[in-house]
């Protein structure tokens, strides 16, 4: 089950984002950049309103990556069930000095690393942290107002923090501008968290938070947990030729995207790109026509992060092996009945050249 982690500024905002069903209160001020820190009154006062109702964090501070610096921020944040320590850009010499400081007060809270996904983000930072005690690592942005977290890196680097985190033990959570449309692109790759501030509010990043919106994604969030991820459940990917026929249902579709692969089974395709045109179209249980949020449908963002994905995997020898790994990918999802990829390379002669296949889902597969 994703969680919600919800910026807040103070006490107030607290109470707000608690009952529109955040999960974890995040204290931050967000009117000093990315990372600014709130007071420890603050976080006293937050604590003795949220109680145990909630796991409460707070960040270390946008601060220069000096060992002593950190060290007293979260000396001073200790109170807090987690503190979020930046981990700046920096020298890796400067970054690994500030991780062993933070880990003398690993047994005091729970630390989590904060990595920038604008700042080309360093994932082999991630050993270090576990090694260091750290309880978890977070994508974030540092520049707000400069795109979002999959403006910064595509659905495979995503995928790769993700599972490395997890393969390490530590939580992970992504965050960065983070809006409604991200929940269900990004709840695929299974994060324990996804961390919102801006979107959560009803016009800056610095104004106050608002309940609906909070709940908005809140509902959202909850929504995934009934969808099976390609990171899990690998149980579905069975060969789907021989299935039945099912019933129709609505289209949604990506229709000639086009990306540079390293595709081909010739010498002379080897390390370099071609150009290859992806059109993918799913059919999916009726729309219905009470449809007005990101909950009720399914995106045709999956579909292209499934493709940049599959893109991004190295050299691919046959088109068809393409084919077949984005359909049984997409597969995954029980609310997709049927699929149809048709993938054509671009730059080997006078036209496109390719294939187009089909599968569905069985009969004994779950569907929604
Ligand atoms: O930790 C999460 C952040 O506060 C996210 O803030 P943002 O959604 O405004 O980028």
């Amino acid at each position: 089950m994703i969680k919600l982690l919800a910026s807040v500024s103070g006490p107030a905002e607290a109470l707000v984002a608690l009952r529109g069903g955040a999960d974890i209160i995040d204290l931050k001020n967000p009117s000093d950049g990315a990372l600014g820190a709130v007071s420890p009154k603050i976080i006293e006062e937050t604590i003795a309103a949220v109680g145990a109702r909630r796991a409460i964090s707070a960040v270390a501070g946008n601060l220069p990556m000096e060992p002593e610096a950190v060290a007293r921020a979260i000396e001073a944040r200790c109170a807090a069930d987690y503190v979020k320590i930046g981990l700046f850009p920096a020298s890796r010499e400067d970054i690994a000095a500030v991780i062993e400081a933070a880990s003398h007060y690993s047994e005091k809270s729970l630390l989590i690393a904060v990595l920038f996904a604008d700042r080309e983000p360093d994932f082999s930072l991630l050993e270090e942290l576990a090694d260091h005690g750290f309880c978890g690592a977070m994508l974030d942005t540092m520049e707000k107002g400069a795109g979002g977290l999959t403006r910064h890196l595509s659905p495979a680097r995503l995928r790769d923090f993700v599972t490395r985190a997890k393969s390490l033990n530590l939580m992970v959570g992504l965050a960065g501008s983070l809006e409604a449309p991200d929940v269900q692109r990004l709840s695929i790759l299974e994060p324990d968290y996804l961390g919102f501030r801006g979107a959560l509010t009803s016009g800056r990043r610095d104004a106050a938070i608002d309940e609906a919106r909070v709940r908005e994604i809140a509902t959202l969030i909850a929504g995934t947990s009934s969808i099976a991820h390609p990171l899990s459940d690998p149980s579905h990917a069975l060969d789907r030729q021989d299935a039945p026929v099912m019933a129709g249902g609505d289209r949604v579709f990506v229709e000639d995207f086009v990306l540079p692969l390293e595709i081909g089974a010739y010498a002379h395709e080897h390390g370099r790109t071609q150009e290859v045109r992806f059109s993918v179209e799913a059919i999916v249980a009726p729309i219905p026509s009470a449809a007005r949020t990101m909950a009720d449908i399914y995106s045709y963002d999956v579909i292209i992060d499934a493709i940049r994905t599959i893109a991004e995997a190295g050299h691919t020898v046959l088109v068809e092996e393409l084919a077949t790994r984005l359909a049984e990918d997409l597969l995954l999802d029980p609310r997709v009945r049927q699929i149809r990829v048709r993938i054509e390379k671009l730059g080997l002669g006078p036209g496109a050249v390719g294939v187009e296949i089909a599968r569905r889902r069985p009969q004994s597969a779950p569907l929604r």
